[in-house]
Formats: structure tokens, C-alpha cells, sequence
């Protein structure tokens, strides 16, 4: 488990003595102690009877600072030049805190913690936002019947759902506003939408933003013309960011249908993001392939993963 420093990243020892100390074994004696690589702690302040030290990053792991202050102590009074007077302490204001704490105390605090951050983390992974996209959906040219779909079969599968708006025609908007929607604590977005291959396009691109190692696989592939066709086909992705999910769905209704019903079997499976990408696009790639049949079209390619 990780805990935030909120900038509180320093702390202090007092009733120490310093002669001919050398500071970078003081700050690596403290880092050792923390299991923090020796770089990431540096002596800042020495006075009489006081060393301070800050913490050069902004996130610690929680089990290696909690209860450490005996270790911190008995590590600087090995160091040559090192005196510990009786009272020796180790002091912080913020989360830091917690590396003066009596072991038990600090155990206690570590599994309150670690048991808060699990039920904050269910109650986001139960948190959806459905989002509709396009310039006639805006524009009120057509009904949005996706989003409808897709938040009734959220909640029927026990997700708290919100309908996030419609997106606009532009990759770094639609950025913006899926991780806007990640900061209020959702922990799984479904875009609808944008994921065909025109200059309009720009769901897959967004969710790249957001996790370039997100999962995009084809579910059509072509050749582009540049005219209408600016990309090489149409894919779907599913990108994390955190705990949370970010999923492209296609705006074709019965698209969006099944691939919605697809996330959530996949979700239900327990499922991680390639194999529900790929969960995803199997079943669109399949209907392309089907319906296709009748027109002749080209077929669609393999996804992949990148
Ligand atoms: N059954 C079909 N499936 C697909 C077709 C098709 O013609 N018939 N075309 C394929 C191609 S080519 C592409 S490209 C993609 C398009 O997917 P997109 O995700 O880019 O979808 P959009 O261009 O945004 O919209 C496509 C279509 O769906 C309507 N739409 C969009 N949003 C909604 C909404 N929220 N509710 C209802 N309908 C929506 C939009 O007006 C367009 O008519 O699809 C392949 N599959
Ligand atoms: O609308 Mo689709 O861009 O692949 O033809």
C-alpha cells in the first residue's frame, strides 16, 4: 500500500549530536531504514541538537515508514560521528508521522488503512460514467439510444452509473473530459462512438492518452483512401488508469449493444485488459464478419494487443 505524503515529505530527529558527520551516510542510513533507495533521502538542516531529512518523492510504501523510528535511530547511532543523546525522537508533521509510531500502533494504523483504501477502491470499481459522442448527437440529428442501453445494463449489474455528457470531435476535449470524470472517482468509463476510422474519430486516441498501453484491437482493417477512410480500420480499446477502466465501444447501436453486453460478461470473469479487449472485439469482429457475408465485404483482421 502507498500513502501520499501531501507534500509533507520532511521530518526531524532531535536530541542528536553531529561531529564530523558525513551527511550522505546520515541520509542513507535514514533511507536504508525506510527501504528507500539511498538517493531518495537527504540531510536538509543540521542544528544543534537536531538533523532534518526530507523524503524525495512524493509516495512511500506504507509498511516500510510505519513504526520505523527505532530502526531510523539504531542505524544513525552505528554511523561514526552519529551521538544519540537520551529522548532521541523522530518527528514529522503529516503523514509521516506514522514513523514514530509504537509497532502494535503502527500495525493497527496499516490495516485500518489498508482496509479503508479496499473499500474506497470497491466503492470506485462500482462507479460507471457512460459518454456518447459526435457532432449529430450534439446536434440532436439523431436519438441517443446507447447511452440509454448501456447505463440501464450497468445498473442492472449492480453499477452506480452516471450519463457523462456527449463527447466532442476532438481527441485531447474528449482526454480531458475522461479523466476529469477519473479524478471524481469513477472507475469505469464507457465511451460510445468515434471509433471508426474518419478524421472524426478520436475515442481510441483519447483512451491512448490517458494509457498509451491501452488495448485498441482491430475489428475491421483496411486500407485508408484519405478521403473518407483517414486510418487503417476501426477498433475498440480498453485502457487502465489505476484501479479504474476506461472502454470504446462503437456508436452503431447494435455494436454498442453487444459490446456492452461483452464488457460486462468479461468484467463479471474477472477478465484484465487484453484479454477484454480482445473478449470485446471477438464478438464485433464476428457480427462484422456475419453481416458482411451478405454484402461481400472484406474481411476483418485479428486484433492485437500492443
Ligand atoms: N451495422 C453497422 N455497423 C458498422 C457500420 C455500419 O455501417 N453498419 N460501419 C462500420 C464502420 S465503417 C465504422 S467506421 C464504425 C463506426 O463506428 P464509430 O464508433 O466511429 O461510430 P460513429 O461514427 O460515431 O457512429 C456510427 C453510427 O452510429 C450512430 N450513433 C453514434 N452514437 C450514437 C448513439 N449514442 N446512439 C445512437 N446512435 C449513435 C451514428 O449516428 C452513426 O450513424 O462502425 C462500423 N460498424
Ligand atoms: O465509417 Mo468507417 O470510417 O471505417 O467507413
Amino acid at each position: 500500500m502507498e500513502w501520499d505524503l501531501l507534500e509533507k515529505t520532511t521530518f526531524w530527529i532531535d536530541n542528536i549530536e553531529l561531529t564530523a558527520a558525513d551527511l550522505g551516510q546520515v541520509a542513507a542510513a535514514a533511507a536504508a531504514a525506510m527501504e528507500l533507495p539511498a538517493q531518495e533521502v537527504m540531510v536538509v538542516d543540521v542544528r544543534p541538537g537536531l538533523v532534518a531529512f526530507d523524503i524525495l518523492r512524493r509516495r512511500v510504501r506504507a509498511e516500510a515508514v510505519a513504526g520505523k523510528e527505532k530502526e531510523i535511530l539504531r542505524r544513525l547511532a552505528d554511523l561514526p560521528g552519529v551521538t544519540l543523546k537520551p529522548g532521541a525522537a523522530v518527528h514529522s508533521e503529516g503523514v509521516l508521522g506514522v514513523i514514530a509510531l509504537e509497532p502494535e500502533a503502527a500495525a493497527r494504523v496499516l490495516a485500518e488503512s489498508a482496509a479503508l483504501a479496499r473499500g474506497i477502491s470497491r466503492a470506485v470499481a462500482r462507479r460507471a460514467a457512460v459518454f456518447a459522442s459526435g457532432a449529430e448527437v450534439i446536434a440532436g440529428k439523431i436519438k441517443d439510444t446507447n447511452s440509454p442501453y448501456i447505463i440501464a445494463a450497468l445498473e442492472k449489474a449492480g453499477y452506480r452509473t452516471s450519463f457523462g455528457g456527449i463527447l466532442e470531435d476532438d481527441a485531447v476535449a474528449v482526454a480531458n473530459r475522461l479523466e476529469g470524470a477519473l479524478e471524481e472517482g469513477y472507475g469505469l468509463l464507457i465511451t460510445t462512438g468515434g471509433v471508426g476510422a474518419e478524421d472524426k474519430d478520436f475515442s481510441i486516441e483519447a483512451i491512448l492518452r490517458l494509457d498509451p498501453e491501452a488495448c485498441t484491437p482491430w475489428i475491421l482493417k483496411f486500407k485508408p483512401d484519405y478521403h473518407r477512410h483517414h486510418k487503417e480500420g476501426v477498433r475498440i480499446a480498453v485502457g487502465q488508469v489505476g484501479i479504474a477502466r476506461l472502454v470504446a465501444l462503437p456508436g452503431p447501436h447494435e455494436e454498442a449493444r453487444l459490446g456492452c453486453d461483452r464488457l460486462l460478461a468479461g468484467l463479471e470473469q474477472g477478465l484484465e485488459k487484453g484479454a477484454l479487449a480482445e473478449y470485446i472485439a471477438g464478438a464485433l469482429r464476428e457480427r462484422w464478419r456475419n453481416v458482411m457475408k451478405e454484402g461481400g465485404h472484406e474481411d476483418g483482421l485479428p486484433g492485437h494487443c500492443r
